[in-house]
């Protein structure tokens, strides 16, 4: 049986990040995937202009509607923009008692725009943070969860990760991708147990949504092994993958997206009539 994933999260229109970056996430690890949007962005590889939260009913709303007609078999969790939407998204997590929960506390855009209400960050760590299964935090969003100094080395990190634990979620991810480094290091947090993820350090520009496709990667996976840390190395490889290919796309003049389906077009499963080496796959195709 094919699984069924969910995001609930935020869009953007460029489709590198949010909904749409989980969306072909799912598809690229052949699940099938659904969404329940929390806010409309206006945002592109430059930056966000506006952010148009959805009212927390209406998010309830879609929530409901999905979950009583269509069986779930992972979630991942995104933007929530406001304190409200997080309570909602908490107690319908708990009525239909979701399973393979990863939490992505999205905080901040890489652009640097806000995207979580700051007083809603309590919220996320009291009323979300002990009902997912996993969370994925970047070193800022790390910090501004427990209230402390943003780390700026990769030896803290296992004792970071054990703190955030230590305020009720089983697994932590703490994600380095900040660290000015040769290698994109996280940490792995289980059951008083670290185990650090090296992946090679990808010279691109293209890495808005990292965050995203690596979360929603987690969740996907997750639907075909019980190994929750087998389902985050291949997540990272995908990711991995996924910006080793992101030059392959002409998106925006910043930060553009990672190739979300580089598995699937470079490969052996091409449509027909293109060839793996025709470049008019990539640039200018339809021109
Ligand atoms: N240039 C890079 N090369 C390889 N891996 C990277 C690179 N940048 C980020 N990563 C990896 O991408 C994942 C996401 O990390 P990051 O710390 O950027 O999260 P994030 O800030 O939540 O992402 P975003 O907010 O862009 O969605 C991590 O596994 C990190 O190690
Ligand atoms: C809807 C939404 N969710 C998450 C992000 C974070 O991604 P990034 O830090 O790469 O901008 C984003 N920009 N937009």
């Amino acid at each position: 049986m094919i699984p069924n994933v969910l995001t609930i999260a935020g869009t953007d229109p460029s489709g590198g990040a949010g909904v749409q970056a989980d969306l072909k996430t799912f598809s690229a690890h052949r699940t099938y995937g659904m969404s329940v949007i929390t806010a409309l962005v206006a945002q592109t590889t430059t930056g966000v202009s506006s952010v148009h939260p959805v009212p927390a009913g209406f998010v309830a709303d879609q929530l409901r509607t999905l979950l009583d007609d269509v069986r779930v078999d992972a979630v991942k969790i995104g933007m929530l923009s406001e304190a409200e939407i997080i309570r909602v998204v908490a107690a319908e997590l708990r009525r239909y008692a979701l399973p393979n929960v990863v939490l992505d506390p999205v905080m901040v855009a890489k652009s640097g725009d806000r995207l979580l209400a700051a007083e809603a960050v309590t919220a996320l760590r009291e009323e979300l943070l002990p009902h997912v299964d996993l969370v994925t935090p970047n070193l800022p969003e790390a910090a501004d969860l427990l209230g402390e100094p943003e780390l700026d080395d990769t030896e803290n990190m296992p004792a970071q990760a054990a703190r955030l634990a230590e305020l009720g979620v089983p697994r932590v991810l703490l994600k380095g991708g900040h660290l000015a480094a040769r290698h994109s290091v996280d940490v792995l947090y289980t059951a008083g147990k670290a185990e650090f993820l090296h992946g090679r350090r990808v010279d691109t520009d293209n890495d808005h949504g990292t965050g995203c496709t690596l979360s929603a990667a987690v969740a996907a996976l997750r639907t075909g092994t019980p190994d929750w840390s087998v389902a985050v190395r291949e997540a990272k490889d995908y990711l991995t993958g996924a910006l080793r290919a992101a030059d392959l796309l002409d998106v925006g003049h910043g930060h553009g997206p990672v190739h979300h389906f580089h598995r699937w077009w470079d490969g052996t499963e091409d449509p027909p009539g293109l060839s793996a080496g025709d470049p008019a796959r990539h640039k200018g195709a339809i021109s």
